[in-house]
């Protein structure tokens, strides 16, 4: 396979549009931005000034996304050099539980709506199951969210989804009665003895790690190849950044900036940008503090939310509440199925305000695992 070529597969989308400011060249220079009639392309100067090589990731937005990444909730009093709580943020914080309020205090409206249905759980992992901390190797959920979790999947449907690689996100969850998406939702396992009511053609038979058969959905499988080459490119090409770190997930790569000095997150920013220009097969999503490449397939997080849904016959949501809990900018794909379909609730993780489509918010891991234990004691409580 050309790894390289620009050949689209049917199920390719989104190609990079053009930036023509990285032809050196001002967009009000461009003959499309012409007013008058008697433009002469003869006239066209092109500026004396040799464009920036961090030209690119500045008008691409990228470096905006970089800084708006993961924002810290308090303000660093720079004088003292303490961490407060600023009243500026704690307002701005409340006024956003408006639009998104705690399930924890709307539990009673949650469960209401769970009446006669089958709750469905979707939880992202880091953010969301473990805190973020600055290695990745070290993101590790504790015993006891461990077990909220173990005790969710004995009542309900659960599903981990995580922009981890399957086998990285299940050695760090570690339980069997789970089913697992990595890659963001790239790479799909069921275990064969459930029924899939559909999706069986899509699907491949395999072994896991216990050589029991299952059944794997990697919709990017192609990309594999494609994915090994470009991550040997980002750590080569990177490794001169201190602190920058590439981790390759099989059907994606990641490059985290969280221990890259910010005055050379610009540097990353193009590195990455530069390797991407030779692959218009791959895109570039934005994480906390992370930048990670993936196929242009019309891939995400929502849709192996409704394929899972869809393959465990679950999809009608009269009789079916989904709940997906995720603290990143890739969950958000997930939350837009839910709203829109109509088919339950996404739940924010996060401790500062953000634009996002979920329907509630929880404040961060201990929050989450308080919920998944109060939907337990709920479910334990009205059992007949
Ligand atoms: O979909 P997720 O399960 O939330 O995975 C998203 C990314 O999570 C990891 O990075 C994030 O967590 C790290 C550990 O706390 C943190 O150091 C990093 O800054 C965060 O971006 C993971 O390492 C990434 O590869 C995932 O894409």
């Amino acid at each position: 396979m050309d790894l390289k070529s620009t050949k689209a597969s049917p199920i390719l989308t989104d190609a990079a549009p053009i930036n023509k400011s990285r032809l050196g060249i001002h967009s009000s220079l461009l003959p499309c931005s012409q007013s008058g009639s008697s433009f002469s392309t003869s006239v066209l100067t092109i500026p004396r000034k040799k464009p920036s090589k961090l030209d690119d990731v500045r008008s691409n937005g990228w470096l905006d996304a970089m800084k708006s990444s993961s924002p810290p909730r308090k303000k660093i009093l720079k004088d003292f050099n303490v961490e407060v709580a600023s009243d500026d943020s704690d307002v701005a914080y409340n006024s956003w539980m408006v639009k998104h309020p705690s399930v924890i205090n709307s539990f009673e409206n949650i469960v209401n709506c769970a009446r006669g249905k089958k709750i469905v759980m979707f939880l992202d992992y880091d953010g969301t199951l473990s805190p973020i901390v600055d290695d990745p190797d070290c993101a590790f959920m504790s015993d006891d969210m461990r077990s909220a979790v173990r005790n969710v999947a004995k009542y309900f449907s659960t599903a981990i989804i995580s922009g981890r690689s399957r086998d990285k996100v299940f050695e760090l969850v570690g339980l069997t009665e789970l089913y697992y998406a990595g890659s963001h939702g790239m790479d799909i396992i069921f275990p064969d003895r459930d029924k899939l009511s559909t999706h069986h053609s899509t699907c491949v038979k395999s072994a896991d790690q216990q050589g029991m058969e299952v059944n794997l959905f990697q919709p990017a499988s192609e990309f594999l190849p494609m994915i090994d080459e470009v991550f040997r490119t980002l750590v080569e090409n990177t490794k001169d950044i201190k602190g920058a770190k590439v981790e390759n997930h099989k059907f994606c790569a990641s490059v985290h900036y969280r221990n890259v000095d910010d005055k050379s997150w610009p540097t990353v920013a193009q590195c990455v940008h530069d390797i991407l220009k030779d692959y218009p097969r791959l895109r570039l999503t934005h994480g906390r503090k992370v930048l990670e490449v993936r196929p242009v397939i019309e891939w995400d997080k929502g849709k192996a939310v409704e394929f899972l849904l869809e393959s465990l016959g679950l999809s009608n949501s009269a009789d079916v509440l989904a709940i997906y809990i995720g603290d990143d900018r890739t969950d958000e794909d997930a939350f837009k199925v839910l709203r829109e379909g109509n088919r339950g609730y996404g739940i924010l993780v996060s401790s500062a305000p953000k634009e996002s489509n979920a329907f509630f918010s929880l404040r961060d891991p201990s929050e989450v695992k308080e919920f998944l234990k109060s939907l337990v004691s709920w479910k334990e409580q009205n059992a007949l």
